[in-house]
């Protein structure tokens, strides 16, 4: 057999395979984690306007999604950290934009349900994936719309999308996806975002006790008015602090953390909403600061290891290599 036959062959039997397992299209994106420090629930029936104003810290972590569709794909499944989920948030991502059949992989360097915005995260790396993959021709503001529309409509966040979608510390000064909501940025310094993950906070259940909401809700306005008289990283960490503190939402545990970070020449607060507490320093104090969160570590979920590190991110949702 001379080398062009042989060729050929191979070319025969590629297209064999492409031709009985089917062709599988497969796009995978990035999306960051994100903290919210406070901020105050902003009803609305219509989902586009509905959300949340305040303020957090986007991450340098966050969640890779991969979206899967061919003939393989037969009905569409969700995994989340390589176990099927549920994944409401994603699915509605999905259903919204399309019918066919896809299978959604999510990997999360972020713990899942303790504050760090994973399901917007997640909503997020889908909608880019689902629109290369199946060749949607959205625009980025079109799919940041979908993913926030699926956070707000699940209850599982009502701000990360806004936040998520434009990096930095996001003061978010008036609620919705793209379309609606509007934005600043605190001009923070680069900073370690040191985290204790202590337990996880179901945000759906939080959102709708009406109690609590009202709490937020004061709690919230004055954190945001305080802030916007002195946009600083240092003056959001009092005032997320505070929020903290007033919305009734925080452990003794992570009271006990949040104080010795304090001890330690850090500031720090709850994430919202998880049972997780979040503490940055001068660079100076960043060691000791981490040292007397390690102290905490036989309590913390054991998952990513004691205390969580993280840098605080410019960057936005992108796809990566296909
Ligand atoms: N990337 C993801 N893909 C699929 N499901 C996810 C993903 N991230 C979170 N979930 C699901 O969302 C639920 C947790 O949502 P919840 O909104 O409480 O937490 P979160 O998004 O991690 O953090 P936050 O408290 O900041 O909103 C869990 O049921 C989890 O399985
Ligand atoms: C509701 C929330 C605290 C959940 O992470 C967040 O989405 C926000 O700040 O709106």
């Amino acid at each position: 057999m001379n080398f062009e036959n042989s060729l050929n062959n191979k070319k025969a039997f590629y297209m064999y395979t492409y031709e009985s397992e089917g062709a599988d299209f497969i796009a995978k994106a990035y999306a960051p984690g994100h903290i919210t420090g406070f901020f105050q629930i902003h009803e609305h029936n219509d989902p586009h306007r509905k959300g949340s104003t305040g303020c957090g810290i986007v991450l340098n972590g966050g969640v890779t999604t991969e979206v899967k569709a061919g003939k393989s794909v037969e009905k569409t499944e969700i995994f989340l950290n390589g176990k099927k989920v549920e994944g409401r948030t994603t699915r509605t991502v999905v259903e919204m934009l399309t019918d066919v059949p896809v299978k959604v992989k999510s990997w999360a360097e972020i713990p899942v349900g303790c504050g760090f915005g994973a399901s917007g995260a997640g909503a997020l790396g889908a909608a880019y994936a689902l629109n290369r993959v199946l060749s949607l021709n959205q625009t980025v503001k079109s799919l940041t719309e979908y993913a926030h529309v699926a956070e707000v409509v699940n209850r599982s966040g009502l701000g990360d999308i806004a936040a998520q979608s434009n990096g930095g510390v996001v003061i978010r000064l008036h609620p919705g996806g793209p379309e609606f909501g509007r934005i600043d940025r605190i001009p923070a310094p680069e900073a370690r975002v040191f985290g204790i993950a202590l337990g996880e906070i179901s945000t759906d259940s939080i959102l709708t006790d009406e109690v609590t909401a009202g709490k937020i809700n004061a709690a919230g306005k004055v954190a945001m008015s305080e802030l916007l008289k002195k946009p600083t990283l240092e003056n959001f960490m009092h005032q997320a602090k505070d929020f903290a503190s007033n919305t009734g939402l925080m452990s003794s545990t992570a009271k006990d953390v949040i104080e010795a970070a304090h001890a330690n020449g850090g500031l720090a607060s709850q994430a919202m909403l998880g049972d997780t507490v979040f503490a940055i320093a001068p660079y100076a104090q960043e060691f000791p600061l981490f040292e007397a969160l390690q102290e905490f570590g036989q309590v913390a979920l054991q998952e990513f290891g004691q205390v969580l590190e993280y840098g605080i991110s410019t960057c936005v949702p992108r796809l990566l290599y296909d």
